[in-house]
């Protein structure tokens, strides 16, 4: 947004008061989206809009009013944007080596497991595409191509470019899950339904009004879709910036496992063991906090014309909830930008909430796996930290500076992991 023009209103809707709307797509910074977000928001204060191509996008910052927006005024969240993209997409002991795939892998198995039940070994050729289709679209995302396929999209449908690939990805992705789910209608048992697929064709063959309207193929191939797409890439991001952020600090690294020692023990870690465990639940909330993979969550868009804390926005807009601006709200967090897990400590050292920590969204649309994905990493993070002591390769440098993409990930790194037992 460098040497945006201000106060251009021209194509804004009339309303009780005009948002300051600022900027296009030509003066956009795109490689640091977020961070321009932010400082936007300093200038702006906490609502503000902009147009990116054709469509205009609302942001709403600040824990307070997304508290507001999310949870008094659920209607402005009500459905997704039309926005092109959404719409088509809906190892050795102590040696260095990049852990990004196995931990990718556990999570897909999870997900795998809920709708298949089975598992894949982490070298099945199956979930090493499946990942790869999944993390290739992550990363193009937010690729220049992407964002001005979604600003004007009967122009650059004709260009050549990531937003290509993208729906080439899809189409792979659909094929596998059509090819799976025929394969289970075959032997599909309503008696004996074993994962969420058969549930969702025993649902499909009841033949009432609900098995045709909803329970259809499309569905079905766009809920699995879904899941994979919100669950997959998600945590195992939150479990990357994890390892990175223990061998950043080994001291944290050191007081976790302590816990995990007192608490734990050499038994396998249990969802119970985590209310005796208040260190390792603050480290868990501050890397969520501090990791913010999800900035500015997904974009949302009312269905009806609304008047929010005065700011008017219409029908159709694209609305987005910063949480970003929530996690680093100073207001709520003593030192925003640095990784510190007494945020969630008291001084007795007893697990303390914080109502601005919000990395799942609020209210009605908030994330749908949020119970499955606390669960995931709170038996992933004290089974690996039980199991091993991670530290960095001796120059490593251990920047925290994330990549770019449709999620805050941290850059790749090599890890050591060397063994406790
Ligand atoms: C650390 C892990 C995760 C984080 C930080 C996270 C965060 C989010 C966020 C910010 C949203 C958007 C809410 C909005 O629309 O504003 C979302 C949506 C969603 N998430 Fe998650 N998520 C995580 C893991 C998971 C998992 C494991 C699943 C399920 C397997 C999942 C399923 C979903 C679904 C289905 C939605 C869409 C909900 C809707 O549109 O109504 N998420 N998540």
């Amino acid at each position: 947004f460098k040497n945006q023009k201000r106060g251009n209103y021209k194509n804004f809707p009339p309303g009780p008061r005009p948002l300051p709307i600022i900027g296009n797509v030509h003066q956009m910074d795109i490689d640091k989206p977020y961070r321009t977000f932010m400082e936007l928001a300093k200038e702006y204060g906490t609502v503000f809009s902009f147009h990116l191509g054709m469509s205009k996008t609302i942001v709403l910052c600040g824990y307070e009013t997304l508290k507001d927006a999310l949870l008094n005024h659920a209607e402005i969240f009500s459905e997704r944007p039309d926005t092109p993209m959404f719409t088509a997409t809906s190892k050795g002991h102590g040696k260095p080596f990049d852990n990004a795939t196995n931990i990718n892998a556990a999570v897909t198995n999870i997900i795998v497991s809920i709708l298949l039940s089975k598992r894949f070994d982490y070298e099945d050729p199956t979930i090493l595409q499946l990942m790869g289709l999944f993390n290739q679209n992550v990363k193009l995302f937010s690729s220049p191509a992407v964002v001005l396929y979604n600003s004007y999209p009967s122009l650059a449908k004709w260009l050549p470019g990531a937003h290509e690939k993208i729906l080439e990805n899809v189409k792979g992705l659909e094929d596998f899950i059509k090819a799976t789910f025929t394969k289970q209608k075959q032997e599909l048992d309503i008696n004996d339904q074993r994962n969420l697929i058969d549930a969702f064709l025993a649902k499909q063959q009841e033949g009432k009004t609900e098995s045709t309207n909803y329970f259809h193929n499309e569905n079905l191939i766009s809920l699995v879709v879904d899941l994979f797409g919100a669950g997959m890439e998600t945590t195992s991001t939150t479990l990357r910036w994890a390892i990175l952020l223990m061998m950043k600090y080994p001291e944290i690294q050191q007081k976790v496992q302590s816990e995990i020692e007192q608490v734990i023990g050499s038994t396998h870690p249990q969802m119970e063991h985590r209310k005796q465990m208040p260190y390792t639940d603050a480290v868990i909330h501050e890397i969520m906090r501090f990791g913010d993979i999800a900035p500015a969550a997904v974009p949302h868009s009312p269905t009806q014309d609304i008047t929010f804390r005065g700011y008017f926005i219409p029908k159709g807009t694209t609305v987005v909830a910063l949480l970003h601006s929530a996690l680093r709200d100073k207001a709520y967090f003593e030192k925003p930008y640095e990784f510190y897990p007494e945020h969630f400590l008291d001084s007795a050292g007893n697990f303390k909430k914080n109502e601005a920590f919000i990395p799942f969204s609020i209210g009605k649309r908030s994330c749908a796996g949020e119970t499955l994905a606390k669960m995931e990493l709170f038996l992933f993070f004290t089974s690996l930290l039980q199991n091993f002591t991670f530290h960095s390769t001796p120059d490593a440098e251990l920047d925290l500076t994330p990549t770019l993409g449709a999620t805050n990930a941290p850059k790749p790194y090599e890890i050591c992991a060397v063994s406790r037992r």
